[in-house]
């Protein structure tokens, strides 16, 4: 039997709203558009687990919509259900089969590659990938998958007709990032997500199942190319990209949009003044406690884990969850993510917490970022030549983070996963100042911020993560800090270093659209 397991409902009688019926919740969710129903109970007695699925069964027939029995072999069969779903524990597949009419259709748990490659040797119709968030529903047993490690076991069903959705902590506000964060590098999707409390403890079961139901059909409508970002793929030209920043260069500081930075504090002075010459307002804060009220008034987020703490960590994992629920611009720069196990377990935990809009970084950190030892890095800085195909290099992470990602060096690179931005100005001082990558990462959140808040007046669609075109947002940003560079070491008064950041800054402040669009010098791959 084919099922389409888009928006599949695991039952929780014990998280009714006090007074709801069980009932009532489940026609009400079928009529919100939910497409498979599991009923689960854990501690009922036999006679009472099947009234609940012959009754249950009766109202799934009439919406024509599946359903399966959670563990229970014997009342899948009394009651006709569609199917049953196993966990590792439970009855194997194998007997399952042998019990069960041809046609029903036997789902099982993984939680980690190897379980996925035992389910399809065992013969699993579909397979719930869980927990891939924290959940309050079950007591896990195993560990949360985190939605960045869901695209390898997705990988090991290529070529199958085995299906996958993922479970655990899936809500509204993180259903988007579940489905584009879990996508692997070799495109293959989910099939649906299976929710317990989301759809159970609503007052309004219909309402909440309709809601995740539009944001699936939003994302399963996209190509399989779309990142869940406002940017228009392959329609850009270096002159129409020039003529963008322009356009928003005039707009900047007029608007000058709020620039919230959790930083390193080797530049927190030049990273806020950086933010200040480019034309918008800084503010630094990292307390966890401060988040909430700063994503309201805040266009854009920027984390750099340059000097990172524990209390910083958990003011960026906040800090967040809060712009995502805005959907407002995060970029993210994984300040020398390979040079310790810390840096790298709060990245990803960081990156499977929340969705970056763009991660910025340096070729040893985007190598180390995605698990590649093309490039080394010493510390916080990049060792040798650089990738050899940057270009292929970083439409990949682009496709596999579901965000813009920003390649900084002699030359830079910026990609949406479709198109590349190859961008020339700069100079080689800036190589040559301590944190010249992190007032990049400033001049991109002021650029981005300044991107989303003039969107601000056209609809949103749901399918989209942040608002705003983040990729011209980010090229901006780069540009107008590398073409400054230049204009400032060209100056007479300019002798080395030293003198360069602060004439770097006046000129960053000084810059006009005319001296900008006759120097940028930007192409496209
Ligand atoms: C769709 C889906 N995926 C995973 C589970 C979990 O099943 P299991 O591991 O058997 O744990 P329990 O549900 O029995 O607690 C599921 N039920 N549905
Ligand atoms: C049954 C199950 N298996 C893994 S997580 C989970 C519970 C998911 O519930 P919720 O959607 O409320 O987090």
């Amino acid at each position: 039997m084919d099922i389409d397991f888009s928006l599949y409902l695991v039952t929780g009688r014990e998280l009714l709203p006090p007074g709801k019926d069980f009932y009532e919740t489940l026609e009400q969710a079928l009529q919100g558009g939910v497409t498979v129903v599991q009923i689960r109970e854990k501690s009922l007695d036999t006679a009472e687990f099947l009234e609940i699925c012959q009754r249950s069964k009766s109202i799934c027939d009439r919406y024509n919509v599946p359903l399966l029995v959670n563990d229970r072999v014997d009342i899948a069969l009394a009651v006709g259900a569609n199917g049953v779903h196993v966990g590792q524990t439970d009855m194997p597949i194998a007997i399952a089969r042998k019990l069960l009419p041809p046609n029903t259709v036997i789902g099982t748990s993984c939680n980690n590659v190897e379980e996925v490659k035992k389910a399809l040797s065992d013969g699993a119709d579909y397979i719930g990938i869980g927990a891939v968030w924290a959940t309050k529903t079950k007591t896990l047993d195993k560990p949360v998958i985190g939605v960045r490690n869901v695209g390898a076991m997705l990988e090991v069903l290529d070529g199958t007709s085995v299906q996958a959705v993922a479970i655990g902590g899936i809500k509204s506000k993180n259903l988007l990032r579940t489905l584009y964060g879990s996508v692997s590098r070799t495109n293959h999707s989910l099939d649906g997500v299976a929710v317990v409390s989301e759809i159970m403890t609503s007052d309004n079961p219909k309402e909440a199942a309709a809601y995740l139901r539009n944001i699936l059909r939003e994302f399963q409508s996209g190509s399989s190319i779309q990142l869940g970002l406002c940017t228009q793929p392959n329609t850009h030209t270096s002159e129409s990209i020039t003529r963008e920043i322009v356009g928003l260069m005039v707009l900047m500081k007029k608007i000058s949009p709020l620039i919230h930075q959790i930083t390193n504090n080797v530049v927190i002075a030049q990273s806020a003044n950086t933010t200040i010459s480019i034309g918008a307002s800084p503010i630094m804060a990292t307390s966890a406690q401060e988040m909430s009220d700063l994503s309201h008034i805040c266009d854009a987020l920027l984390v750099n884990i340059g000097t990172l703490t524990q209390d910083a960590y958990l003011g960026m994992l906040e800090a967040g969850v809060c712009m995502n629920a805005k959907r407002k611009p995060i970029v993210f720069d994984p300040v020398g993510v390979g040079a310790t196990a810390f840096r790298k377990s709060a990245v990803d935990d960081l990156l499977n917490t929340w969705q970056a809009s763009v991660i910025k970084g340096n070729a040893g950190e985007l190598a180390a970022l995605s698990g590649i030892t093309e490039v080394e890095s010493k510390g916080v800085d990049s060792v040798g030549t650089g990738f050899k195909d940057p270009v292929t290099f970083i439409r990949n992470l682009a496709k596999r983070e579901r965000c813009i990602i920003a390649l900084t060096g002699k030359t830079d690179y910026v990609s949406d996963g479709k198109s590349v931005a190859i961008l020339k100005n700069g100079h080689q001082y800036l190589g040559e100042i301590t944190g010249s990558g992190c007032i990049t990462g400033s001049c991109i959140a002021a650029y981005c911020a300044l991107a989303s808040r003039l969107s601000e007046s056209k609809p949103l669609k749901e399918d989209k993560l942040v608002r705003g075109d983040v990729f011209v947002g980010t090229i901006s940003g780069i540009l107008l800090l590398n073409v400054a560079a230049e204009i400032a070491a060209a100056r007479d008064d300019v002798r080395g270093p030293g003198t360069f950041f602060p004439a770097l800054l006046d000129e960053l402040a000084n810059l006009t659209p005319q001296v900008v669009s006759e120097r940028v010098r930007v192409e496209l791959a």
